[in-house]
């Protein structure tokens, strides 16, 4: 029986892992981590991440083919393939803070395997790196191999959170990248009898190691860019009584440019897409192609921009001042379908009305009140590290209150931000909500989700990002 160990029990470890035993019963699977209240949520009832359809997937191999664990070493020194899923945040400090990834967690753990490996192992790379790594992890293995031969292959992973199991049962193409030896070919076609149980031949695509790597942070940076596109465009529409839905179906339309990730917003979120960049960035900085690092640095910068500009819109919409007056958040995931809160919007809005002396409510129908308040009050740096290397306590912050639901946060408020397009929010009672609200009541749509023509007849202000503007808000022009 082939064993798989995953190094790694988070958002990626988790659900591949999970997808791979129920795909491949007659494989073990066991995924390691050395945060152990993860390894416990695991194999309870409460798995650690909220993602549609894992449930029903863990349920359905765990105990059998399918392994939580923290014995790391042994599992490690027991597996065919070993997976490498670590954390990859950007570097806070030293030499290329602020852009280069931070791969302490993964030079650790190929230390670890060189350490305690006693036979001859494939090591998987899918957390997202840098180019160039498998031959740095390459060095660190075979200067302490012992004779071991270990054979590096890159696998980035391409599942979005939220939609991840889908993503995995269906992917639109697995990336296997290797070393084009004898050896190296033989590692990837392991690998690809992995995928073969249920994703088909065409969609498995085999490279040299530095294309599988770079392609991760290409497809990131083309996704992302699509985002910043739109979101500048969007500021165009509202000087200009365009529409930036309107906007985005004309473009869509056109089969070379398509229908997909055209939806202007407070700005993108996520654990990847600012990371994946900077990293992108620095690594351009290193082979000295400046242009190229501006190029891409961006589609970062129209993000903080587009998150600034949201703020001064609700602040100068409320009469240049938010100073003591509640605001309702609604939402504060990256995206709905998850509670991951990793580089939200929310937390740029949040701190900028808080800024302003906003009182804030907040309502996240899947992030926990301990989450927000951790989010809003932590330095940045510290929010980077996995969760057992963080403060334990953080200040908790006297503007902010998390509640229970809509109507508790919305109530007594003068404005709404949107900044989760949850479906629950597009059903709620926006007249009770009206009611119970100070007056002039706005709401400020940062997914463009509402139905706008129905609150204007109820008696809201709304914005919505990149739509025509009200004549309350063209009256009040917010400066970015
Ligand atoms: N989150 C996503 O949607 C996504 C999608 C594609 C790729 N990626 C990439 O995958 C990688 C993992 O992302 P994630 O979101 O799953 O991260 P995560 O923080 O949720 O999980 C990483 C886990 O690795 C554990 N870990 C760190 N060092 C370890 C060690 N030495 N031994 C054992 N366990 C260790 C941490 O405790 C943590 O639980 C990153 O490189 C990321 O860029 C993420
Ligand atoms: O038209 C769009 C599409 C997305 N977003 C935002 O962009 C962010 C990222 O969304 P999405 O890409 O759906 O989620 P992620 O889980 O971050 O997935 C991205 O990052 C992963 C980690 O590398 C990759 O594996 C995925 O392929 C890639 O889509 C979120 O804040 C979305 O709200 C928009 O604002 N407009």
């Amino acid at each position: 029986m082939v064993k798989i160990c995953c190094i790694g029990a988070g958002y990626v470890g988790g659900p591949t892992m999970a997808v791979i035993a129920l795909k491949c019963p007659k494989i073990e699977v066991v995924v390691v981590d050395i945060f152990e209240p993860r390894i416990i949520a695991w194999n309870s009832d409460q798995l650690p991440i909220y993602e549609p359809g894992l449930d029903d997937v863990v349920k359905q191999c765990r105990g059998k083919n399918l392994f939580f664990s923290k014995d790391v070493e042994k599992h490690v020194a027991e597996a065919d393939i070993v997976f490498v899923s670590v954390n990859t945040p950007t570097k806070t400090q030293g030499l290329g803070a602020g852009k280069a990834a931070d791969l302490t967690y993964w030079e650790s753990a190929a230390r670890m395997i060189a350490d305690v490996s006693k036979s001859d192992k494939i090591v998987v790379e899918k957390s997202t790196v840098p180019v160039k790594t498998a031959e740095a992890i390459e060095k660190i293995l075979t200067h302490n191999s012992k004779g071991i031969n270990f054979q590096i292959l890159s696998n980035p992973e391409f599942l979005a959170e939220g939609t991840a199991i889908q993503d995995l049962f269906k992917p639109d193409r697995v990336l296997i990248g290797g070393r084009e030896t004898p050896e190296g070919q033989k590692a990837i076609q392991a690998l690809k009898d992995v995928y073969a149980h249920w994703v088909p031949a065409e969609r498995i695509i085999c490279t040299n190691l530095w294309s599988a790597e770079l392609s991760k942070l290409a497809a990131n940076a083309f996704l992302a860019q699509r985002i910043s596109s739109v979101n500048a465009m969007s500021a165009l529409c509202e000087a200009t009584g365009a529409d930036v839905s309107q906007v985005s179906h004309a473009i869509g339309k056109d089969t070379r440019i398509g229908p997909k990730f055209l939806n202007a917003s407070v700005g993108f979120g996520g654990s990847c897409f600012q990371k994946d960049i900077l990293n992108l960035v620095y690594i351009c900085e290193c082979n000295g192609l400046t242009e190229v690092a501006n190029y891409w640095k961006q589609v970062v910068q129209v993000n903080e921009y587009q998150k600034t500009r949201f703020v001064n819109r609700v602040v100068s919409s409320m009469f240049n001042t938010v100073s003591g007056k509640k605001i309702a958040i609604l939402g504060f995931a990256f995206k709905k379908d998850t509670g991951d809160t990793r580089e939200t919007p929310a937390i740029g809005v949040c701190r900028g009305l808080l800024g302003d002396k906003a009182i804030l409510s907040i309502y996240d129908p899947q992030v926990p009140q301990e989450q927000i308040q951790r989010d809003l009050s932590m330095h940045k740096s510290e929010l980077d590290k996995p969760p057992h290397l963080r403060p334990v306590s953080a200040i908790a912050i006297e503007q902010v209150t998390c509640v229970r639901d809509a109507y508790e946060a919305t109530k007594g408020a003068h404005g709404i931000c949107v900044l989760t397009e949850w479906d629950e929010f597009k059903t709620l009672d926006y007249q009770k909500i009206y009611n119970d609200m100070q007056k002039p009541a706005f709401v400020f749509d940062g997914r463009n989700v509402m139905d706008v023509d129905k609150l204007r007849q109820i008696g809201f202000i709304v914005y919505s990002i990149g739509k025509p503007l009200d004549a309350w808000l063209k009256d009040m022009p917010a400066v970015a």
